[in-house]
């Protein structure tokens, strides 16, 4: 097995290790956060027909030619289009027509005017400016054309494609089944919710927290609770995980001590070690393992260290497991708002408030940095990259940032 490989290794070999999951159809309103299976090429032309934006009259420019202030034209109205209906005459030479916005474009029309710029009295309505042909008028397939791809496999379905959807008539979309993550925690020191809290004891927070990032990265989490440190009863617990999941992650047991056991639980289970502990603090402990075409990943116990190790190993593979083209989160250059002083032998990715402030990104790191510390992460949006030797990070310095939020 691998041991102590750099980040961007342990990525690839566990982007390697999976493949989109299956296409499904799904109703539209249930597609939102998964990724598109097909290309969708639009059925008819946006809009569908030639219509006005505004509220006013159609009418034909060549009858404006001569218009002014003084001689304004004078159009017979012959009558109004709603949305939603159409015209049942014709346009001639020396009418208008009155028309509302998202009303199609009667024929015989050219150009359409708002009703601020004319004046109306009876059924005649003066112009007083001469309009140009296809002034006003919005044009059928002008967003979207017939035929014309609009949206490609792997995008991820949010309001905006939701939305382009519905307009070109799809109720059902062409997806990729949402990853199934199965969940459990290790350890004897972990209470279940609703137990008292007793000397020695901690609340089981890693689970919840699993389970909320899984949900973010597009995946269901299916929470299996929490196993004590003996490796029967987690190899048992890995072996049921793998009939019912995609992916399995787990939580503590996964450093050097007595009852560090999940390394060892995986491999009695039958899972091919693929590496163990990866070159970035914190989170250094991770382990991971293929069986069956299915990751099983085993994160440090620590809090911070585990959600920060999902974030960069464990959500990437979430992604192409849901079959979204973008699997990484944004990253941006940040100036140092003050140091930090601590730098090491090791890359770390330091909890850090970004803010845009003045033209640029200003990072200040985000309160307790130790791998159990949890606030950091809720007041932070973002982790620094900091690169191994780096030494301490100075004020004004230039660093890299993953917006996590
Ligand atoms: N001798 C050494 N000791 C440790 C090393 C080392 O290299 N040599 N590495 C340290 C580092 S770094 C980390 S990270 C941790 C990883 O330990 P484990 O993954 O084995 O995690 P545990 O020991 O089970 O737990 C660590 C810590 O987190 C708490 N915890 C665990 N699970 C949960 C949970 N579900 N919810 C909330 N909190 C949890 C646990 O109580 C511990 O405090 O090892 C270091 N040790
Ligand atoms: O690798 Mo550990 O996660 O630094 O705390």
């Amino acid at each position: 097995m691998r041991q102590m490989i750099p980040l961007e290794e342990a990525r690839q070999i566990m982007l390697d290790a999976v493949r989109p999951l299956e296409t499904i159809k799904v109703d539209l309103p249930d597609a939102f956060g998964m990724a598109l299976a097909e290309d969708v090429t639009a059925p008819h032309p946006l809009p569908p027909f030639d219509r006005s934006p505004l509220d006013g009259y159609a009418l034909r420019a060549a009858d404006t030619v001569a218009a002014g202030r003084e001689h304004p034209a004078a159009l017979t109205v012959t009558e109004t289009i709603y949305a939603g209906h159409t015209a049942k005459g014709t346009v001639e030479p020396g009418t208008a027509m009155g028309i509302m916005t998202g009303a199609p474009l009667p024929p015989g029309a050219d150009c359409v005017i708002r009703f601020e710029d004319t004046r109306r009295e009876g059924n005649q309505v003066y112009i007083f400016s001469p309009l140009q042909p296809e002034q006003g008028v919005i044009h059928a397939g002008e967003d979207v054309a017939a035929g014309e791809t609009v949206l490609t496999a792997g995008v991820t379905v949010d309001a905006g494609v939701t939305g382009l959807l519905a307009a070109l008539g799809q109720t059902r979309a062409a997806v990729r089944r949402q990853p199934r993550v199965a969940l459990f925690s290790t350890g004897d020191e972990l209470l279940e919710p609703y137990s008292p809290l007793v000397p020695g004891r901690i609340y089981n927070s890693n689970l919840p927290a699993l389970a909320a990032q899984v949900r973010e990265a597009g995946g269901i989490p299916l929470p299996g609770g929490n196993r004590p440190d003996q490796t029967a009863l987690i190899t048992a617990t890995i072996e049921q995980a793998l009939k019912v999941s995609d992916l399995i992650v787990s939580t503590g047991g996964v450093s050097v001590g007595e009852r560090d056991v999940v390394k060892e639980a995986m491999e009695a289970a039958g899972v091919e070690p693929l590496f163990w502990r990866a070159g970035f603090k914190p989170g250094t402990p991770v382990v991971c393992g293929r069986k069956d075409g299915r990751l099983v990943v085993g994160l440090s116990g620590n809090p911070a260290a585990a959600m920060i190790t999902f974030i960069l190993l464990v959500r990437p593979v979430l992604r192409r497991l849901g079959g979204h083209r973008e699997i990484d989160l944004p990253r941006v250059q940040a100036r140092m708002a003050v140091g930090f002083p601590k730098g090491g032998r090791q890359r770390r990715f330091v909890r850090a408030v970004v803010r845009w402030r003045d033209g640029g990104y200003l990072a200040r790191p985000a309160g307790l940095q130790s791998p159990g510390a949890m606030r950091s992460l809720v007041e932070g949006n973002a982790l620094l990259d900091v690169p191994a030797g780096h030494g301490p990070l100075k004020e004004g310095e230039m660093v890299e940032a993953i917006l996590i939020k």
